[in-house]
């Protein structure tokens, strides 16, 4: 029985959650069915209660206290043990029809998809040709904020594009909080955002606030980070991430305002468009670079 879902991502704050809930709205006024997952031990509050929550294995907090970890090692000690029992995933999703869309959300931390491939294993247990054969997109939000300091803005389109080639799968950029700057910034100047190449960098407005640390910073510590941004470090930095994306040309943006009904059922049919896309595709052939073994792995 074909199955369906969406893996939403990006980083900590960047509205994943919010977006769910949006989703999940929208599907109902649509009647259309979804299962809702929550995978980030931390999370609280919910507008509709996750049909399935990584807190019933096992939370944050409990793993934390248990483990004497912090947050950042106590979230992948969560993530290992969702690995060491993933009967939890296989025996709710497994009997789902394809009437329903899958939802999961994620937690924000980096360092699940980039340090360690913990996301990546799991995801090849959800994806087609794992054990759940799910036809899956990943939604990736980047907060719409970040546009105003394009050094963050590349940053975040990195990290994009590092998901991307990690999950290999089909993937929708989102840009969220869209109502947090259209009165900021013009539509003519946000579409520069859409598909971002590295001419962004030519106008960027924080170059004069370099210039003025520059001026003023002559004595000033040469590793703070005022003068490394002074020193044309940082601008020589972002150049060469901006760069990077470009080449690529991997990574584009749609634009998300979860109080407008419309954007919202816009990016959902990008997103029921990548799932069949998924779906037309041959599975994939298994790739063991990113196999984890994170028994083996010492906890930081
Ligand atoms: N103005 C505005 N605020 C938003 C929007 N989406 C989310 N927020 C706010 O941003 C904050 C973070 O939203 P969440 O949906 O919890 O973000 P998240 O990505 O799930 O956060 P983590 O679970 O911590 O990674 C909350 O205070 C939300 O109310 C939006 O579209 N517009």
């Amino acid at each position: 029985m074909s199955k369906f879902g969406v893996v939403v991502m990006g980083p900590a704050g960047a509205g994943k959650t919010t977006f769910c809930s949006a989703l999940i709205q929208h599907l109902r006024l649509n009647k259309r069915s979804c299962f809702y997952v929550n995978l980030d031990p931390a999370a609280e509050e919910f507008s509709y209660a996750p049909d399935l929550d990584i807190k019933e294995l096992i939370s944050l907090e409990d793993a934390m206290e248990e483990m004497g970890l912090g947050p950042n090692g106590g979230l992948i000690y969560c993530f290992e043990f969702l690995l060491d029992n993933l009967d939890f995933l296989t025996e709710a999703i497994d009997p789902l029809t394809d009437e329903y869309l899958i939802i999961i959300d994620m937690p924000g931390q980096i360092e699940l998809y980039t340090h360690i491939p913990i996301v990546p294993t799991l995801i090849k247990h959800l994806t087609r040709g794992g054990a759940l054969n799910v036809n899956l997109c990943a939604a990736y939000l980047l907060e719409s904020t970040f546009v105003i300091d394009r050094a963050k803005f590349f940053a975040g389109t990195l990290s994009a594009m590092s998901a991307m080639i990690m999950l290999e799968l089909p993937h929708v950029n989102v840009l969220s909080k869209m109502d947090l700057v259209k009165d900021l910034v013009s539509r003519k100047e946000l579409k520069r955002f859409t598909d971002p190449d590295n001419s962004l960098l030519d106008d960027d407005p924080t170059d004069s606030k370099a210039a003025l640390l520059s001026s003023q910073n002559k004595s000033a510590d040469p590793s703070s980070a005022d003068s490394l941004m002074a020193g044309g470090s940082f601008k020589r930095l972002n150049k060469a991430v901006a760069q990077l994306i470009d080449d690529f040309s991997m990574v584009s943006f749609l634009h998300l305002d979860v109080q407008n009904e419309d954007s919202v059922g816009a990016i959902l049919s990008y997103i029921d468009d990548a799932i069949q896309f998924h779906e037309a595709q041959e599975p994939r052939e298994p790739n063991d670079e990113i196999e984890y073994d994170y028994q083996d792995a010492e906890m930081g």
